[in-house]
Protein backbone atom coordinates (compact mmCIF):
# COMPACT_ATOMS: atom_id res chain seq x y z
CA UNK A 1 0.00 0.00 0.00
CA UNK A 2 1.30 3.59 -1.07
CA UNK A 3 2.57 5.86 2.07
CA UNK A 4 -1.01 8.19 2.42
CA UNK A 5 -0.44 12.03 2.24
CA UNK A 6 -2.25 13.42 5.53
CA UNK A 7 -4.45 15.10 3.05
CA UNK A 8 -6.38 12.26 2.38
CA UNK A 9 -7.13 11.79 6.15
CA UNK A 10 -11.04 12.06 4.67
CA UNK A 11 -10.93 9.92 1.93
CA UNK A 12 -13.66 7.19 2.27
CA UNK A 13 -10.83 4.74 0.64
CA UNK A 14 -8.31 5.82 2.93
CA UNK A 15 -8.57 2.01 4.77
CA UNK A 16 -9.25 0.21 1.85
CA UNK A 17 -6.23 -0.77 1.09
CA UNK A 18 -5.94 0.33 -2.73
CA UNK A 19 -4.94 3.82 -1.78
CA UNK A 20 -2.29 5.34 -3.47
CA UNK A 21 -2.09 9.20 -3.13
CA UNK A 22 0.25 9.45 -6.10
CA UNK A 23 -2.30 8.91 -8.37
CA UNK A 24 -5.21 9.30 -6.77
CA UNK A 25 -8.01 11.24 -8.94
CA UNK A 26 -9.96 12.65 -6.21
CA UNK A 27 -9.86 16.00 -4.60
CA UNK A 28 -7.54 16.29 -2.01
CA UNK A 29 -9.28 17.95 1.08
CA UNK A 30 -8.29 20.98 2.60
CA UNK A 31 -5.56 20.40 5.70
CA UNK A 32 -6.71 22.94 8.14
CA UNK A 33 -4.24 26.11 9.16
CA UNK A 34 -1.44 24.49 11.60
CA UNK A 35 -2.59 27.35 14.31
CA UNK A 36 -6.51 26.18 14.31
CA UNK A 37 -7.87 22.65 15.69
CA UNK A 38 -11.38 21.91 14.39
CA UNK A 39 -13.04 19.31 15.65
CA UNK A 40 -16.12 18.80 13.41
CA UNK A 41 -17.17 20.19 10.69
CA UNK A 42 -21.16 20.34 9.92
CA UNK A 43 -22.66 21.58 6.84
CA UNK A 44 -26.29 23.12 6.17
CA UNK A 45 -27.32 22.75 2.42
CA UNK A 46 -30.48 22.72 0.80
CA UNK A 47 -30.63 23.07 -2.76
CA UNK A 48 -33.75 25.34 -2.50
CA UNK A 49 -33.26 28.80 -1.77
CA UNK A 50 -34.79 31.10 0.98
CA UNK A 51 -35.78 27.84 2.85
CA UNK A 52 -34.19 29.00 6.52
CA UNK A 53 -30.37 27.78 5.56
CA UNK A 54 -29.11 30.43 7.32
CA UNK A 55 -31.58 30.29 10.38
CA UNK A 56 -30.90 26.80 11.33
CA UNK A 57 -27.23 27.41 10.66
CA UNK A 58 -27.54 29.69 13.16
CA UNK A 59 -29.95 28.06 15.85
CA UNK A 60 -27.73 24.75 15.45
CA UNK A 61 -24.76 27.02 16.25
CA UNK A 62 -26.62 28.72 19.51
CA UNK A 63 -28.21 25.81 20.80
CA UNK A 64 -24.29 24.33 20.67
CA UNK A 65 -22.37 26.98 22.13
CA UNK A 66 -25.54 27.77 25.04
CA UNK A 67 -24.06 23.72 25.78
CA UNK A 68 -20.93 25.23 26.21
CA UNK A 69 -18.95 24.01 23.06
CA UNK A 70 -16.77 26.53 21.43
CA UNK A 71 -18.12 27.17 17.89
CA UNK A 72 -17.65 28.70 14.83
CA UNK A 73 -19.86 29.71 11.58
CA UNK A 74 -18.17 29.87 8.21
CA UNK A 75 -20.65 32.05 5.92
CA UNK A 76 -20.50 30.01 2.59
CA UNK A 77 -23.40 31.77 0.90
CA UNK A 78 -20.94 34.45 -0.24
CA UNK A 79 -23.27 36.37 -2.60
CA UNK A 80 -26.20 36.04 -0.56
CA UNK A 81 -24.15 36.42 3.31
CA UNK A 82 -27.42 36.82 6.02
CA UNK A 83 -25.31 35.69 9.45
CA UNK A 84 -23.91 39.04 9.92
CA UNK A 85 -27.16 40.69 10.06
CA UNK A 86 -29.19 37.91 12.27
CA UNK A 87 -26.49 38.28 14.69
CA UNK A 88 -26.13 41.68 14.74
CA UNK A 89 -22.48 42.10 13.80
CA UNK A 90 -20.67 44.45 11.53
CA UNK A 91 -17.24 45.08 12.83
CA UNK A 92 -14.64 44.41 10.05
CA UNK A 93 -12.37 41.11 10.18
CA UNK A 94 -8.64 42.03 11.17
CA UNK A 95 -5.21 40.51 9.81
CA UNK A 96 -2.74 39.69 12.06
CA UNK A 97 -0.38 39.22 9.26
CA UNK A 98 -1.11 35.45 8.89
CA UNK A 99 -4.64 34.88 9.40
CA UNK A 100 -7.89 37.03 9.22
CA UNK A 101 -9.52 37.38 12.91
CA UNK A 102 -13.15 36.12 12.70
CA UNK A 103 -15.85 38.13 14.44
CA UNK A 104 -17.55 37.23 17.62
CA UNK A 105 -20.74 37.12 18.36
CA UNK A 106 -22.43 39.28 21.14
CA UNK A 107 -24.17 37.01 23.51
CA UNK A 108 -22.57 33.58 23.41
CA UNK A 109 -19.12 34.31 21.48
CA UNK A 110 -19.47 32.38 18.56
CA UNK A 111 -16.59 32.73 16.09
CA UNK A 112 -18.24 34.19 12.69
CA UNK A 113 -16.61 34.77 9.48
CA UNK A 114 -18.54 36.14 6.41
CA UNK A 115 -18.15 38.00 3.23
CA UNK A 116 -20.29 40.82 4.34
CA UNK A 117 -18.28 41.50 6.76
CA UNK A 118 -15.18 42.96 4.58
CA UNK A 119 -18.03 44.78 2.25
CA UNK A 120 -17.51 48.38 2.54
CA UNK A 121 -21.32 48.42 2.97
CA UNK A 122 -23.91 45.11 3.81
CA UNK A 123 -25.54 45.95 0.25
CA UNK A 124 -23.16 45.96 -1.98
CA UNK A 125 -23.14 43.04 -4.42
CA UNK A 126 -20.59 40.42 -5.00
CA UNK A 127 -20.37 40.24 -9.17
CA UNK A 128 -17.71 37.42 -9.10
CA UNK A 129 -17.84 34.28 -11.38
CA UNK A 130 -17.54 30.87 -9.86
CA UNK A 131 -14.16 29.70 -9.53
CA UNK A 132 -13.23 33.15 -7.56
CA UNK A 133 -16.13 32.71 -5.36
CA UNK A 134 -15.34 28.93 -4.55
CA UNK A 135 -11.64 30.79 -3.93
CA UNK A 136 -13.71 32.46 -1.07
CA UNK A 137 -14.96 29.42 0.77
CA UNK A 138 -11.44 27.37 0.81
CA UNK A 139 -9.59 31.28 2.28
CA UNK A 140 -12.30 31.49 4.62
CA UNK A 141 -11.23 27.29 5.64
CA UNK A 142 -7.82 27.93 5.47
CA UNK A 143 -7.19 31.51 6.13
CA UNK A 144 -8.91 32.23 9.09
CA UNK A 145 -7.96 32.47 12.57
CA UNK A 146 -10.73 30.06 13.92
CA UNK A 147 -8.78 28.78 16.89
CA UNK A 148 -10.02 25.77 18.82
CA UNK A 149 -13.34 24.66 17.78
CA UNK A 150 -15.66 21.88 18.99
CA UNK A 151 -17.76 22.62 15.60
CA UNK A 152 -17.34 24.52 12.62
CA UNK A 153 -21.04 25.30 10.73
CA UNK A 154 -20.78 25.94 7.49
CA UNK A 155 -24.07 27.75 5.82
CA UNK A 156 -24.33 26.92 2.56
CA UNK A 157 -25.47 28.97 -0.64
CA UNK A 158 -28.50 27.75 -2.37
CA UNK A 159 -28.20 25.54 -5.43
CA UNK A 160 -25.71 22.86 -6.53
CA UNK A 161 -22.80 24.96 -8.56
CA UNK A 162 -19.41 25.50 -7.76
CA UNK A 163 -19.18 26.97 -4.06
CA UNK A 164 -21.66 23.45 -2.33
CA UNK A 165 -19.07 21.41 -4.64
CA UNK A 166 -15.82 23.00 -3.84
CA UNK A 167 -17.14 22.66 0.24
CA UNK A 168 -17.95 19.44 -0.21
CA UNK A 169 -14.63 18.26 -2.26
CA UNK A 170 -12.35 20.78 -0.43
CA UNK A 171 -13.17 20.98 3.22
CA UNK A 172 -13.64 17.72 6.11
CA UNK A 173 -17.00 18.15 6.15
CA UNK A 174 -18.37 15.25 8.91
CA UNK A 175 -22.11 15.70 8.05
CA UNK A 176 -24.69 17.73 6.09
CA UNK A 177 -28.31 19.01 7.67
CA UNK A 178 -30.33 19.54 4.67
CA UNK A 179 -32.81 22.00 4.85
CA UNK A 180 -36.47 21.98 3.18
CA UNK A 181 -39.73 23.18 3.47
CA UNK A 182 -42.84 21.43 2.90
CA UNK A 183 -43.65 22.48 -0.70
CA UNK A 184 -43.10 19.48 -3.26
CA UNK A 185 -41.39 22.15 -5.78
CA UNK A 186 -38.92 22.75 -2.70
CA UNK A 187 -38.57 19.11 -2.33
CA UNK A 188 -38.02 18.54 -5.65
CA UNK A 189 -35.07 20.70 -5.77
CA UNK A 190 -33.66 19.67 -2.33
CA UNK A 191 -33.21 16.25 -3.83
CA UNK A 192 -30.38 17.43 -6.43
CA UNK A 193 -28.54 18.14 -2.90
CA UNK A 194 -29.25 14.97 -1.12
CA UNK A 195 -28.08 13.20 -4.58
CA UNK A 196 -24.88 15.34 -4.44
CA UNK A 197 -23.40 14.95 -1.28
CA UNK A 198 -24.55 11.36 -1.74
CA UNK A 199 -22.56 11.48 -5.00
CA UNK A 200 -19.68 13.41 -3.18
CA UNK A 201 -19.82 10.92 -0.23
CA UNK A 202 -20.59 13.60 2.61
CA UNK A 203 -22.94 12.00 5.18
CA UNK A 204 -26.21 13.45 5.64
CA UNK A 205 -27.27 13.92 9.07
CA UNK A 206 -31.18 14.31 8.46
CA UNK A 207 -33.64 16.37 7.19
CA UNK A 208 -35.35 20.15 8.82
CA UNK A 209 -38.57 20.79 7.33
CA UNK A 210 -38.56 24.39 7.96
CA UNK A 211 -41.77 27.03 7.78
CA UNK A 212 -44.05 23.98 8.34
CA UNK A 213 -47.29 25.89 8.92
CA UNK A 214 -48.05 28.20 11.61
CA UNK A 215 -49.85 27.96 15.16
CA UNK A 216 -51.94 31.08 15.85
CA UNK A 217 -50.90 33.03 18.50
CA UNK A 218 -54.73 33.61 19.22
CA UNK A 219 -56.51 30.14 18.91
CA UNK A 220 -53.58 28.00 19.02
CA UNK A 221 -54.73 26.50 15.99
CA UNK A 222 -51.95 25.07 13.20
CA UNK A 223 -52.26 26.31 9.55
CA UNK A 224 -50.64 24.51 6.62
CA UNK A 225 -50.02 27.40 5.09
CA UNK A 226 -47.53 25.71 2.58
CA UNK A 227 -49.05 22.68 2.46
CA UNK A 228 -49.25 19.30 4.68
CA UNK A 229 -46.14 18.63 5.66
CA UNK A 230 -44.02 16.54 3.55
CA UNK A 231 -41.17 15.94 6.17
CA UNK A 232 -42.02 12.71 6.37
CA UNK A 233 -42.33 11.38 2.96
CA UNK A 234 -39.03 13.40 2.24
CA UNK A 235 -37.15 11.40 4.33
CA UNK A 236 -37.94 8.02 3.79
CA UNK A 237 -37.98 8.44 0.11
CA UNK A 238 -34.19 10.00 0.47
CA UNK A 239 -33.48 7.28 3.05
CA UNK A 240 -32.21 9.87 5.32
CA UNK A 241 -33.40 10.37 9.01
CA UNK A 242 -36.11 13.43 9.60
CA UNK A 243 -34.73 15.91 12.37
CA UNK A 244 -37.20 18.02 13.21
CA UNK A 245 -39.81 20.29 11.93
CA UNK A 246 -40.03 23.44 12.69
CA UNK A 247 -43.26 26.06 12.20
CA UNK A 248 -43.20 29.49 10.85
CA UNK A 249 -42.65 31.80 14.66
CA UNK A 250 -42.91 35.46 13.75
CA UNK A 251 -40.62 35.83 16.97
CA UNK A 252 -37.73 33.97 15.20
CA UNK A 253 -37.67 36.09 12.04
CA UNK A 254 -38.25 39.53 14.19
CA UNK A 255 -35.34 38.30 16.07
CA UNK A 256 -33.20 38.09 12.75
CA UNK A 257 -34.07 40.75 11.47
CA UNK A 258 -32.98 42.68 14.73
CA UNK A 259 -29.77 41.03 14.99
CA UNK A 260 -30.57 38.89 17.97
CA UNK A 261 -30.95 35.28 17.33
CA UNK A 262 -29.10 34.60 20.10
CA UNK A 263 -32.03 35.61 22.39
CA UNK A 264 -34.49 33.01 20.73
CA UNK A 265 -35.43 30.23 22.67
CA UNK A 266 -37.25 27.58 21.03
CA UNK A 267 -33.45 26.02 19.97
CA UNK A 268 -32.53 22.62 18.16
CA UNK A 269 -31.01 21.49 21.40
CA UNK A 270 -32.61 18.28 20.69
CA UNK A 271 -30.50 17.49 17.64
CA UNK A 272 -26.98 18.11 18.78
CA UNK A 273 -26.15 15.03 20.18
CA UNK A 274 -26.58 13.67 16.50
CA UNK A 275 -23.84 16.52 15.47
CA UNK A 276 -21.45 14.57 17.33
CA UNK A 277 -20.70 11.35 15.77
N1 LIG B 1 -39.29 29.04 11.03
C1 LIG B 1 -39.28 30.32 10.67
N2 LIG B 1 -40.19 31.19 11.18
C2 LIG B 1 -40.21 32.49 10.80
N3 LIG B 1 -39.33 33.04 9.95
C3 LIG B 1 -38.38 32.23 9.43
C4 LIG B 1 -38.30 30.85 9.75
N4 LIG B 1 -37.25 30.31 9.07
C5 LIG B 1 -36.71 31.32 8.38
N5 LIG B 1 -37.39 32.47 8.57
C6 LIG B 1 -37.13 33.78 7.97
O1 LIG B 1 -37.15 33.59 6.55
C7 LIG B 1 -36.14 34.37 5.93
C8 LIG B 1 -35.25 33.46 5.10
O2 LIG B 1 -34.55 32.61 6.00
P1 LIG B 1 -33.02 32.24 5.79
O3 LIG B 1 -32.21 33.46 5.44
O4 LIG B 1 -32.61 31.45 6.98
O5 LIG B 1 -33.14 31.31 4.51
P2 LIG B 1 -31.98 30.76 3.56
O6 LIG B 1 -32.43 29.43 3.07
O7 LIG B 1 -30.67 30.81 4.26
O8 LIG B 1 -32.01 31.84 2.41
P3 LIG B 1 -30.99 31.94 1.16
O9 LIG B 1 -31.34 30.83 0.23
O10 LIG B 1 -31.29 33.29 0.60
O11 LIG B 1 -29.61 31.82 1.70
C9 LIG B 1 -35.41 35.11 7.04
O12 LIG B 1 -35.93 36.40 7.14
C10 LIG B 1 -35.75 34.32 8.29
O13 LIG B 1 -35.80 35.14 9.44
Amino acid sequence: MAKQNPDCQSCSEKDSGSCDSTTCSKPQKLPQNPSNNIKRVVAVMSGKGGVGKSSVTSLVAVSLAKQGYKVGILDADITGPSIPKMFGISDRPVSDGKALMPIWSKKLNIKIMSLNLLLDNEDDPVIWRGPILAGAVKQFWSDVAWGNLDYLIVDMPPGTGDIPLTAMQSLPIDGIIIVTSPQELANMVVRKAIKMAKMEEVPIIGLIENMSGIVCPHCGDHFNIFGESTAQKAAQQNAIPLLKVLPLDPKLSALCDQGDIEKYEQLLDDITPLLKN
